[in-house]
């Protein structure tokens, strides 16, 4: 019996309970299929092609070293998999689940429907069940389907994807994955608690994990023991709360990847600004005036990472201060992230453009977060040199130097809006509709956790600490 198993967004030969489960039927023809239908969704980017191709170049050769070749296809999901099934005798298929995109849901869909037609077992598995720990799978006998031409993994270019620099990318690939989650656990993740907040900290104190995630060079459940393994090890000092924090939300992940996956919002038309088209450009170029936001937003194309709060602020900025359409800069993002997981990003957006759908609404004014995450305004002057002359204590309101005439409007734009008068209508349109919903206004002019934090969260899985709230 010959098996085909469908990698997607579980891009290791490791930890891999689909592979183990193929290996045990019969020889295995392990297939990856690059959809040109996919790659051609708004929200798909170069980068996320190239850290894909990365993950790809190494799981085939993790795979030769399991003596399988991997078979990579382009074209129609489901022509690719017939013609497979057809030419090479197989008579069962096995992969992951993929909770990803509609697009990907959709493909899945009419999969099962030709596997249905033509009488091919499919099993999908919960990507995050394990390998039975008592049980380790036996790799060493696979076997592969013969004579089957692995084909090549194709450019950027030949799925027609527009040039996109991301100078400071991570990499791809497992092995990039595995030494994050050392480095983490071992020396950067001690300062994780009190540094996750601001981009200069963030960058070396988060994990750095989530592209890995989404792309599954590693699993979540690894991640989760591996976390729990170090907790046992590291009692005591800023270790404690950092892990347990790191733990909690290694489970909010879990929690949203289970949740249905809502479409992108959309903003009416007639409540659009006339200028619309010229304020998302500057906002997708980080040229809104607005130095912090710029930052973040010029540092993001760079790097293709954000911290978690600093995509809060730069999502509800626009939406809240700029008025832009939250599917218009809800895709941006996602082509900007390395990481990007619908399953993630999209619940962020409805919740940061629609603030009245928070259990605790929040207010992101750019300026304070500005002076808040980056008092010294060393990052805001790296990404935004434009503003050296600027003293500090004027550089998130530059437009309060007596020296501003000379400055914006020439070498750095005037801010698009008043943020004081954003600010406040903001405010008061969320009181307004939080009493026309009869909920109290709420508003907190300070930072408050992730609305996440406000729901109970289920049981946590076998390895996750069981402290369930976040401590920003
Ligand atoms: C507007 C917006 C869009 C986002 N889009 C994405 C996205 O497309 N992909 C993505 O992976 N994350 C997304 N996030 C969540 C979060 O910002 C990132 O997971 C995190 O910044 C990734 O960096 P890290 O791996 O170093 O995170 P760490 O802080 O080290 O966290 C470890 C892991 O926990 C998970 N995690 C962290 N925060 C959350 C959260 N609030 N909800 C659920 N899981 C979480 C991630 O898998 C992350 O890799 C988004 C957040 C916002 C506000």
């Amino acid at each position: 019996m010959n098996v085909l198993i469908w990698f997607k967004r579980d891009l290791r030969a490791e930890d891999h309970p689909a592979l183990a489960m193929a290996a045990s039927k019969g020889p295995v023809l392990p297939v990856y299929i690059v959809d040109p239908e996919d790659w051609a969704q708004g929200d798909r980017s170069g980068r996320h092609w190239c850290f894909t191709a990365e993950c790809l170049a190494e799981l085939r050769e993790a795979l030769a070293l399991l003596g399988l070749p991997l078979i990579v296809r382009s074209g129609d999901s489901v022509t690719v998999l017939d013609r497979l099934v057809r030419a090479h005798g197989i008579t069962e298929m096995v992969s992951h689940t993929d909770s990803g995109s509609r697009w990907s849901r959709q493909r899945d869909s009419r999969v099962a429907d030709w596997a249905r037609s033509c009488g091919l077992r499919w099993t999908q598995l919960p990507d995050s069940s394990l390998c039975p720990a008592d049980q380790p799978p036996d790799l060493r006998d696979l076997r592969a389907v013969p004579g089957v031409e692995p084909g090549a993994i194709p450019t950027a270019r030949a799925l027609r994807l527009a040039e996109d620099a991301c100078p400071h990318r991570q990499p791809g690939g497992r092995v990039a994955g595995l030494a994050a989650l050392d480095s983490f656990l071992t020396l950067r993740g001690a300062s994780y608690r009190t540094a996750m907040a601001a981009p200069p900290s963030a960058e070396r104190a988060c994990s750095r994990l989530s592209a890995h995630l989404s792309h599954g060079t590693l699993s979540l459940q690894s991640v989760v023991q591996a976390t729990a393994a170090r907790q046992a090890e590291r009692q005591g000092g800023p270790w404690t709360g950092s892990l347990r924090a790191f733990q909690t939300r290694l489970a909010l992940r879990e929690t949203a990847m289970q949740a249905p996956t809502l479409p992108a919002p959309q903003m009416r038309a007639d409540r659009l600004p006339e200028d619309h088209a010229a304020r998302l450009s500057a906002w997708e170029r980080g040229e809104t005036g607005l130095p912090y936001l710029d930052a973040c937003l010029r540092y993001l194309r760079a790097t293709g990472w954000l911290p978690f709060r600093a995509r809060a602020m730069v999502m509800a900025s626009a939406a809240q201060h700029l008025a832009l359409d939250p599917r218009a800069t809800g895709t941006l993002l996602a082509r900007r992230f390395t990481d990007y997981e619908p399953a993630l990003h999209w619940p962020q957006v409805h919740q940061l453009s629609h603030p009245d759908t928070m259990a605790t609404p929040r207010l992101y004014d750019p300026v304070k977060q500005g002076l808040a995450q980056d008092p010294t305004g060393a990052f805001t002057r790296r990404w935004v040199p434009e503003l050296a002359a600027v003293p500090d204590a004027l550089l998130q309101e530059p437009w309060k130097w007596s020296g501003a005439a000379r400055l914006l409007g020439q070498r750095y734009p005037e801010p698009l809006v008043d943020v004081g008068a954003s600010t406040r209508a903001a405010r008061a349109a969320l009181c307004l509709l939080r009493r026309q919903t009869g909920q109290p206004p709420r508003l907190s002019p300070r930072l408050t956790p992730h609305p996440a934090q406000d729901r109970p969260l289920p049981r946590p899985r076998q390895g996750f600490t069981a402290q369930l709230s976040l401590d920003l």
